[in-house]
C-alpha cells in the first residue's frame, strides 16, 4: 500500500515536471533556439568524492545526468548535441582508471542502443568523433555498431567526442586536406598541366587563389557532421575549453555553471539559452546601429 502511494506520488511529480518543462519550452521558443549545444561534462570524480563514493559511481550518475540533459535538449528541438566523453589527455590517467572508464563507456554504448533508450525514443543518429584508432577493439567495435545502427535516424544528431582533442582533429584535417590537394595536383600533372605542388602561393590552375581555404579544412574535420555549436556548457565552474571544439567555437557562447556534471539539470540549460538569446539580441542591436 505504502509502495503504491509512493509510486503514485513519483508519477505525479514527473508529470508536473514534464508539464512545467513544456511551458518553459514554449516561452523559450518565442525567441531563437540554439541548433547545437555542446557539453564538457566536468566534475564526475569530484561529485563522487563529495558523496563519499568511488570515482566510477560519479561517472555512472554523470551518465544519468547526460540522459536527462539529452531529453531536455530534444524537448527543446535542439537538433545537434555534442558531448566531450573522453579526451586524448584522459588516457594519461592511471591505467586502472582508464580501463574502468572505458568499461563503463562500453556498457553505456550498449545502453544507448536499447529499445527504450533516449536515442531510439527521439530518433537520434549517433556519431563517435575522434581518433577512434586509439580505442580498444571492443570499444571501437561498439562505437561502430552504434553508428551503423542509428545511421537512418534523422530527427537529431548526438556526437560523442571520445579519444578526441581539438588540436588532434585540426592536425588530422590539415593532413587529409594536403593529401587531397596533392592528389589533385598529381592528376593535373598527369593531364600534362605541369604545375606540380610547388608552393602555397598559387593553386593548381596557376592563379593566386589560396591553395587551401577554410572550407577545405572544415570538410575534413571529424565535426563536419554538425554546424558550429551555438552554446558550450562546461559544468563545475571551469571556463577552460580544454582542447574541445577550438575551431568550431569561434562564435559560441560559453556557459559555465558551478554545478558538477552529475548535478546539472534543466534550469542550467534554460539559463544558457537565455544567455544565448540575450547575446543574439545584443548583436542584432549593434548591427542596426552600425
Ligand atoms: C557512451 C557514453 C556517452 C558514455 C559517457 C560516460 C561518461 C559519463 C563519461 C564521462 C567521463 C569523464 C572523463 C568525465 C569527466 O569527469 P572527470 O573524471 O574529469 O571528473 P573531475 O573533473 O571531477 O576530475
Amino acid at each position: 500500500m505504502e509502495k503504491q502511494s509512493s509510486n503514485w506520488a513519483t508519477q505525479l511529480i514527473e508529470s508536473l515536471g514534464s508539464f512545467l518543462r513544456r511551458c518553459i519550452c514554449l516561452i523559450l521558443s518565442a525567441g531563437c533556439l540554439p541548433r547545437h549545444v555542446a557539453f564538457i561534462m566536468d566534475g564526475n570524480r569530484r561529485y563522487a568524492k563529495k558523496q563519499g563514493l568511488l570515482d566510477g559511481a560519479g561517472h555512472r550518475v554523470g551518465f544519468l545526468a547526460l540522459m536527462n540533459m539529452l531529453k531536455y535538449c530534444y524537448e527543446l528541438n535542439v537538433k545537434y548535441v555534442t558531448i566531450y566523453a573522453f579526451s586524448i589527455e584522459n588516457f594519461k590517467r592511471r591505467p586502472e582508471e582508464v580501463e574502468s572508464t572505458m568499461q563503463l563507456i562500453l556498457e553505456k554504448i550498449e545502453a544507448l542502443l536499447e529499445k527504450e533508450s533516449i536515442v531510439n525514443q527521439y530518433g537520434v543518429r549517433v556519431h563517435f568523433i575522434g581518433n577512434l584508432e586509439l580505442l580498444s577493439k571492443p570499444v571501437r567495435l561498439a562505437a561502430e555498431r552504434a553508428m551503423n545502427a542509428t545511421e537512418h535516424n534523422s530527427k537529431a544528431v548526438l556526437s560523442i567526442c571520445i579519444a578526441y582533442t581539438s588540436t588532434d582533429e585540426i592536425t588530422h584535417s590539415v593532413e587529409e586536406t594536403c593529401k587531397e590537394k596533392q592528389d589533385e595536383f598529381r592528376d593535373l600533372d598527369a593531364c600534362g598541366a605541369g604545375y606540380g605542388l610547388v608552393g602555397l602561393g598559387g593553386n593548381a590552375t596557376g592563379s593566386n587563389e589560396p591553395l587551401i581555404d577554410v572550407a577545405d579544412i572544415e570538410k575534413h574535420m571529424y565535426m563536419a557532421v554538425a554546424p558550429d555549436p551555438d552554446i558550450i556548457i562546461r559544468s563545475s565552474g571551469e571556463t577552460r575549453l580544454s582542447n574541445f571544439l577550438l575551431w568550431q567555437s569561434a562564435s559560441s557562447i560559453l556557459y559555465s555553471p558551478r554545478a558538477l556534471w552529475p548535478e546539472i539539470g534543466f534550469w542550467h540549460l534554460v539559463r544558457a539559452i537565455l544567455d544565448f538569446q540575450r547575446n543574439l539580441a545584443y548583436l542584432e542591436n549593434k548591427r542596426k546601429q552600425s
